[in-house]
């Protein structure tokens, strides 16, 4: 299961899911961006675990193609368990903005509201 979620641009995880977070952030950003109070934290929630793993499955493409060429063959495990790290601590920290703070809309927002 671990080695799936570390190598996330492989199988499933990297076809599917991937396809289906393509379009899922495409829709959910603006609908975010224009939902009422109560659905604004559904989208949040939704947001502040899809964009992480959408980030993660891309970044892990990424790696395949140059962490070989740039460091060797050796690197790419590695790299992708740093990415993995990566990915945890964004969720944890877009989490917490949606539980302690104004939210990873409200955030976005307060970039154009006083
Ligand atoms: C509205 C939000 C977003 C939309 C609509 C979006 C859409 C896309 C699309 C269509 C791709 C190309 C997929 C493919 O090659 O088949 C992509 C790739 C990627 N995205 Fe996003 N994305 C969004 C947000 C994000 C965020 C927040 C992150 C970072 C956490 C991110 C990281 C990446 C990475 C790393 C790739 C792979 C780039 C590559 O393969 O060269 N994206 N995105």
């Amino acid at each position: 299961m671990l080695s799936r979620i570390i190598r996330a641009d492989e199988g499933v995880l990297g076809v599917r899911v991937y396809h289906m977070l393509n379009l899922g952030v495409l829709w959910l950003t603006p609908v975010a961006l224009v939902s009422p109070p109560p659905l604004t934290s559904i989208c949040d929630t939704i947001i502040a675990l899809a964009f992480p793993i959408h980030g993660h499955i891309g970044m892990n493409y990424v790696l395949t193609d140059y962490v070989p060429k740039v460091f060797g063959k050796g690197a790419r495990g590695p790299a992708r368990v740093i990415m993995l790290g990566v990915t945890t601590a964004t969720t944890a920290g877009l989490l917490k903005l949606n539980m302690d703070g104004p939210g990873v809309t409200g955030a976005l927002k307060a970039l154009w509201t006083k």
